[in-house]
């Protein structure tokens, strides 16, 4: 049964908790979500992690309200109270910094002392005060994803839903944007993020790894990484390639539960576990 739970108003409580559960998106004859549930606490942050047309930007834009689901349910606040930033997107070139606050200020009928407050609070939070006459084209990628969170979150969103925040984005504005978004988290907000990148997700309080639109393994990263199937060791030349991966200078292996693995035991992490998990899914499909 496909349900959505939108009704609230704009006083609706600031904390709540919520989610996509058991969700299936269909764009014609492409199946983009199957069977999806994604929990998103209000003062957490949640991560969906997979790769290129995995079902991330759906997933999230469903969760935004912006894509019907064929099945299941969406628990989400009225739409004023979301905050949503999609990929790369979010600014406009022509505008400038300031544009943009009144602009999207409009948009949420924010004005007055108001508006100015929270015009302070982006300038301030985002770095961009001295870029604030500096139209969106001349600034920094990092500078314009900030810019993009920082009007995503201009009106204190409940939920705050962020498409790949950090691609393209410096190392150093990767680290400022997670301070962002880790305090839109503690301040009560439920974040959900969407990243290529498994070292970000796995600071996130719970992670979702999709593989073509289906689950592959969810939970707290700690324990997605104990619950990697199988063995991962240290290759070697006699291992199977095709069940061999690179990370840094090492080659690890995998080897299916049952099996006697072979090569020195490393330490797995959240990037080991997901590929651990692709291949026991090749290896039973
Ligand atoms: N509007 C659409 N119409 C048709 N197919 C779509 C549409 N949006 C997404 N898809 C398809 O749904 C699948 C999931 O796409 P989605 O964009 O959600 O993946 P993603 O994990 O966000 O990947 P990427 O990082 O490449 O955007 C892909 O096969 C994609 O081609």
């Amino acid at each position: 049964m496909t349900s959505e739970a939108r009704a609230g108003t704009k006083d609706e409580p600031r904390r709540r908790d919520f989610g996509a559960y058991g969700v299936s998106v269909r764009f014609d004859d492409v199946r983009a979500l199957e069977d999806v549930t994604l929990p998103v606490p209000a003062g957490a942050v949640t991560a969906v992690v997979g790769g290129d047309g995995a079902g991330k930007s759906t997933l999230l834009r469903a969760l935004a309200g912006v894509v019907p689901v064929e099945h299941g349910s969406v628990v989400a606040p009225d739409r004023r109270r979301i905050g949503f930033m999609p990929t790369g997107g979010g600014t406009w070139a022509e505008l400038t910094v300031d544009e943009h606050v009144d602009f999207v200020g409009a948009a949420h009928r924010l004005r007055g002392s108001d508006l100015e407050r929270r015009r302070e609070r982006l300038l301030d939070a985002t770095g961009l005060r001295e870029a604030r006459r500096r139209l969106a084209s001349q600034l920094s990628g990092g500078m314009r994803q900030k810019l993009a969170f920082g009007l995503a979150t201009l009106h204190d969103p409940v939920l705050l839903v962020l498409d790949e925040p950090s691609t393209g984005v410096d190392p150093v504005s990767r680290v400022d944007l997670w301070r962002l978004v880790a305090q839109a988290a503690s301040a009560g907000a439920a974040v959900a993020f969407s990243t290529t990148y498994l070292d970000e997700a796995e600071r996130a309080g719970t992670v979702l790894v999709l593989d073509q639109g289906r689950t592959l393994l969810s939970g707290p990263p700690d324990d997605v990484v104990r619950g990697a199937p199988g063995h991962v060791r240290r290759a070697t030349a006699t291992h199977d390639p095709a069940r061999t991966w690179r990370r840094g200078r090492e080659v690890r292996a995998w080897f299916p539960v049952g099996a006697e693995p072979v090569g020195q035991a490393v330490p797995v992490d959240l990037e080991d576990a997901v590929v651990a998990a692709a291949l026991a899914r090749e290896a039973t499909a």
